[in-house]
């Protein structure tokens, strides 16, 4: 046996957290764009920011604003705690969310090689939530989401003939076989630059850009918290998930 010392262990690779922002919050109704209302007295990005941070594994976080807004947002962001260690950049997005994640994408710096993208819609998602899709892509896997069995049973329709018209059902998939899928999701980063690159379709997540390329996607549990903000009644049980986590923490 050598007596050679072990080669030092290399390094974690560094993780940033991509977070696009810039919605308007159509389907939550007028007020503020989504992003910049509030839940339990604090901006949802914030809470969006915070939960990312949270996560030991996130040294950078880069917020993709409005487009007119990266200077409101740096302020807000500056008016409110966050963790020392994570460093945090803002650029403003785009017209879609594949565009506000491309802009939030150019503009990482170099040395950070796994890259999470998450709704700033979902402010709540737990820690253990970002850490486990962090642990997966550090174990090898090119992309990962969250992900939830459904509780309804879902159809597959066609197009009404006219708008108000009924939708004809043409099928119902199997439902053990489908999952809904949250965010953060967590990319080798060469491989989200690639897609980014190369998928031109308007597509709604990221992991289905990946799936474009042939690289296989896995899936970690979602967390039922991890829900996204869309409608009014979202705002209701956003509310009320932070009542009980204030009551849990006996604030
Ligand atoms: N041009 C856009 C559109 C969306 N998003 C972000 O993508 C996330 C998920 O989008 P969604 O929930 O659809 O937000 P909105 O587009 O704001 O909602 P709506 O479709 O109701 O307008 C949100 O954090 C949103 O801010 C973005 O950064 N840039
Ligand atoms: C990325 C996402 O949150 C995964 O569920 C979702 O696809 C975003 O969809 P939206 O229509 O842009 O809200």
């Amino acid at each position: 046996m050598s007596d050679d010392p072990l080669p030092p262990p290399s390094p974690a690779p560094r993780t940033a957290a991509v977070i696009p922002a810039a919605g308007r919050g159509v389907r939550l109704g007028p007020g503020a764009p989504k992003a910049l209302r509030v839940l339990g007295g604090t901006p949802m990005l914030v809470h969006a920011v915070r939960a990312m941070a949270a996560s030991r594994a996130v040294s950078l976080v880069v917020v993709v604003a409005p487009p007119d807004g990266a200077a409101e947002v740096k302020t807000l962001l500056d008016a409110h705690a966050l963790p020392d260690r994570t460093d945090f950049l803002v650029v403003p997005g785009g017209e879609t969310r594949q565009e506000s994640v491309k802009l939030g994408l150019d503009a990482l710096p170099p040395g950070y090689d796994i890259v999470l993208v998450h709704d700033a819609a979902r402010p709540l998602v737990p820690v253990d939530t970002v850490d486990a899709v962090i642990e997966a892509v550090r174990d090898g896997a090119g992309a990962v989401v969250p992900a939830l069995p459904l509780a309804d049973t879902v159809k597959q329709v066609e197009p009404a003939a006219a708008p108000g018209d009924p939708e004809p059902v043409v099928a119902t998939p199997d439902r053990s076989l489908l999952r809904a899928v949250q965010t953060p999701q967590g990319f080798d980063r060469a491989t989200l630059v690639r897609a980014h690159g190369t998928v031109t379709d308007d597509v709604t997540d990221d992991a289905s850009m990946v799936e474009q390329l042939g690289v296989t996607v896995v899936t970690v549990p979602g967390h039922e918290e991890a829900f996204k903000v869309t409608r009014p009644l979202d705002l209701v049980l956003a509310e009320a998930v932070l009542a009980r986590r204030r009551l849990n923490d006996g604030f």
